[in-house]
């Protein structure tokens, strides 16, 4: 295997600040000391100041790279195998690429800092499932067994295509002859032996971002499944990060608070973007005695999880109407997005084929993934134009957007088209305004294109749904996956992980290291049967 070069690279997204001293970076888990070779010595640890970024690159940036900081300046950076890292003339590099991948899946666990760490049995292994007393540290009051539980070892598969040239559409293949390599990564569920007498446990849940149809019931599940365990004492922070700033009061939760809150779209805590910085939260946290957090936000929110899942345990879930998460077949709420996206293209259908040469346009989520738009054109059936950030387009000429419009009018009479935020961008003026997490505030796509001279003449409608879509209550399917994917967040806690989200693989449910999901945002593989199957449904050519 060919190690990675040395390099200086830019460092404007902090989210690790360590003091002077470097104590903290003892407290790093020796897994991410390992992969980032950080110094060992005390003496050499107190070299490194100020800034420790994990993982979290900048757009553009190449993924999985990891870098360290000196004050301000990059020094050193150590990347993680990556295809480009792999030596494939070496006869043991299937090996190695597998060893290493099991490395880099591994999930920090409370005993990589503490050996000595003490478990109890979990309630899941005991046939007595309901608190019964307050007695809680030997156990629960039952001796019965009871395998309700999973294996520390049990593992899923990630990849499950077999294929058998690079040139297969979608085809995701390491070396060039696309050789079989199996990744295995952990499996979710509740363990054998948990890292904490529930009633040490003070727990908080915290939604952080934009909303996402689901956020309550996750919230719900993650509740009643840590009452399961025994804990009395649960919190909700209001308003994401920002409800760490001392003059928001916590939300105390409990199964009769929650009971119902799944029936209703948004979030019973509230979400904000922006916010305190890390070692703010980590000071917040530990003032009001919090020893277990639950995250449900995106690739930002689980950024700054990361940062902080050596001082509690953390546990993420990821939240992403988007669908933007890494390795995952799909997050909560995009279901239920792409089902009401319909309702909004069926509406324009309705209105482009009413009118006169009518056209219609919808403008979905989407910023840098064009998820929600692909599988609603699909789902829809009623699409002619799907514009997505993954796939460049022109506007004008003899291949643009606009010549094909016109001849859907002469040839259909009418026609719609689904339209991702994040796509066409490059035809909007750019202001370098952000949100107050950093986020570059996008122009509106679907106004630049309602503007255009679509035909002469052409009865245009534009539908913007994309708050109404987000503010839904969660699909029966979505439902589903928050209630799985909060249990198992409960689950992970317990069995003292920390820095993992939970996720969906190939079916199975996962529990994933933080790092891996969020090195840089999902997006739609524009080689993929799925964008293929798009322009078979739609009939749209090629606009470049
Ligand atoms: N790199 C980072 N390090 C630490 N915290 C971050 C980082 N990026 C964002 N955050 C914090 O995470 C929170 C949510 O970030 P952001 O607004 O980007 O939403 P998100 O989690 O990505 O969800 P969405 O999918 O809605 O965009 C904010 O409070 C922000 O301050
Ligand atoms: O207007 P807000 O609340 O910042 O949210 C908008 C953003 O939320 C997202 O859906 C991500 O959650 C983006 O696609 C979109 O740009
Ligand atoms: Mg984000």
């Amino acid at each position: 295997m060919t190690t990675s070069p040395k390099g200086h690279f830019p460092c404007d997204h902090s989210i690790f600040s360590v003091p002077d001293d470097c104590s903290t970076m003892a407290s790093l888990s020796p897994v991410i000391s390992s992969m980032l070779h950080l110094p060992t010595t005390s003496s050499d640890r107190t070299s490194f100041h100020a800034l420790i970024q994990l993982s979290y690159p900048c757009r553009g940036e190449r993924p999985n790279m990891i870098r360290v900081c000196k004050r301000t300046r990059c020094v050193a950076s150590a990347e993680k195998t990556s295809k480009s890292a792999i030596d494939f003339s070496d006869p043991e590099w299937k090996t190695k690429f597998e060893e290493d991948f099991e490395k880099r899946f591994n999930i920090p666990h409370m005993s990589d800092f503490f050996p000595d760490a003490v478990s109890y049995p979990s309630t899941f292994c005991l046939r007595m499932r309901t608190p019964v007393s307050e007695e809680f540290a030997q156990g629960y009051p039952s001796d019965e067994e009871w395998h309700g539980y999973i294996n520390n070892n049990d593992r899923v598969l990630l990849k499950v295509i077999r294929y058998s040239s690079p040139t297969s559409a979608g085809a995701e293949c390491i070396d060039p002859d696309c050789t079989w390599v199996e990744q295995w990564i952990h499996r979710a569920g509740p363990r054998e032996k948990i890292y904490f007498k529930p009633e040490d446990v003070k727990a908080a849940i915290i939604t952080c971002g934009g909303l996402c149809p689901g956020l309550n019931d996750v919230i719900r599940q993650i509740v009643i499944t840590l009452e399961i365990y025994g804990v009395k004492k649960i919190v909700g922070i209001p308003f994401g990060y920002r409800g760490f700033g001392n003059e928001l009061a916590e939300i105390p939760l409990s199964r009769k608070v929650v009971q119902n809150v799944h029936l209703s779209g948004g979030s019973l805590l509230g979400v904000s973007r922006g916010g305190p910085n890390v070692s703010e939260i980590v000071d917040s946290m530990q003032e009001r005695g919090i020893n277990m957090l639950f995250v449900l936000g995106g690739n930002g929110t689980h950024a700054g999880a990361n940062a902080i899942h050596n001082e509690v345990a953390v546990v993420g879930v990821p939240k992403t109407i988007d669908n933007d998460i890494l390795l995952m077949d799909k997050t909560f709420g995009f279901d239920t997005a792409v089902e009401e996206a319909q309702r909004a293209i069926n509406s324009a259908y309705i209105e482009a084929h009413s009118a006169y040469r009518g056209v219609g346009i919808v403008k979905l989520m989407g910023r840098s993934s064009g998820f929600i738009a692909m599988q609603a054109a699909l789902a829809s059936g009623q699409i002619d134009i799907c514009l997505i950030p993954e796939v460049p387009f022109e506007l004008h000429g003899p291949h643009g957007v606009l010549k094909h419009l016109k001849y859907l009018l002469e040839t259909k009479g009418s026609a719609v088209i689904c339209v991702a935020e994040g796509a066409g961008q490059n035809f909007l003026e750019k202001t370098n305004a952000k949100d107050a997490s950093g986020n570059t505030v996008l122009g509106d796509i679907g106004v630049h294109i309602q503007q255009e001279e679509i035909g002469d003449p052409a009865d245009v409608k534009y539908i913007d749904p994309t708050y109404m879509i987000r503010a839904c209550r969660a699909n029966a399917s979505d439902g589903i996956l928050c209630t799985v994917l909060g249990q198992n967040a409960v689950h992970g806690a317990f069995a003292g992980y920390s820095g993992i989200t939970v996720g969906i693989c190939n079916t199975h449910y996962v529990y994933l290291p933080i790092p891996e999901v969020i090195s840089y945002p999902r997006t739609v593989d524009p080689n993929s049967r799925m964008w293929h199957r798009c322009l078979t449904s739609t009939g749209q050519p090629d606009f470049i």
